[in-house]
């Protein structure tokens, strides 16, 4: 059988366009995007590598569920200042919240990935990255707060965007920080048949 036929339907479970176009940027396409919206509350002394890995999981299953047959790929991107998990930014305190304590120090990113083949089988990735942030004055904060920018990121922040201007330094994975790690993500698909189409 050639690596075409054998190539199963995938769903993207995800409601982040981010990771939709991240797909996209290596000539993926899914056949179906079916986010799992769920409850992403910490538990009790999870740590953030942890919670990613977790949350990766967990929607990768409840999509899988709905699309027996079909490999299923779930992401899950945590932002952490040492042990400590930040909110996703749904409001101005909350962002600010976060940039101050991101700014002038350096936190991780922790990518959680999920992907189950159409056999039922699970793989899984880790990815961290570390990420410097310049120290922030006034009149930067107020004017990344104005933005808007914030709402929904993980950290309060998009590297992608506006807040690609505080990032001193970045060690690793540049899409892991965006939604999804590209090159671990490339390999769990090419595990199961799907590759960049040319
Ligand atoms: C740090 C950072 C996060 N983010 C975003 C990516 C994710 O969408 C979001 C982290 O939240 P996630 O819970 O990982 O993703 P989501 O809720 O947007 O989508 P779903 O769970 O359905 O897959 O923060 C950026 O876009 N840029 C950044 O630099």
């Amino acid at each position: 059988m050639s690596d075409d036929t054998a190539r199963p339907r995938l769903v993207l479970a995800s409601a982040s366009p981010r990771r939709l176009d991240l797909l996209k940027q290596i000539h993926i396409t899914p056949d179906a995007v079916d986010p799992a919206d769920m409850d992403e509350s910490p538990l009790r002394d999870e740590l953030p590598r942890d919670h990613a890995a977790r949350l990766a999981a967990e929607k990768a299953r409840v999509v899988a569920a709905r699309h027996p047959g079909c490999a299923v790929l779930a992401a899950d991107t945590v932002v952490a200042a040492g042990r400590r998990i930040l909110p996703k930014a749904e409001d101005e305190a909350t962002a600010r919240a976060c940039l101050e304590l991101l700014s002038g120090r350096r936190h991780k990113v922790h990518g959680g990935v999920t992907l189950i083949g159409p056999d039922g089988r699970e793989h899984h990735r880790l990815v961290t990255t570390a990420v410097t942030f310049k120290r922030l004055d006034t009149r930067e904060m107020t004017m990344y707060l104005r933005s808007g920018e914030w709402h929904g990121k993980a950290g309060g922040y998009a590297i992608q965007g506006l807040g690609g201007l505080f990032i001193q330094q970045i060690i690793g994975s540049y899409p892991n920080v965006v939604g999804l790690p590209l090159l671990e993500t490339a390999n769990l698909l090419a595990s199961v048949h799907i590759r960049p189409e040319a």
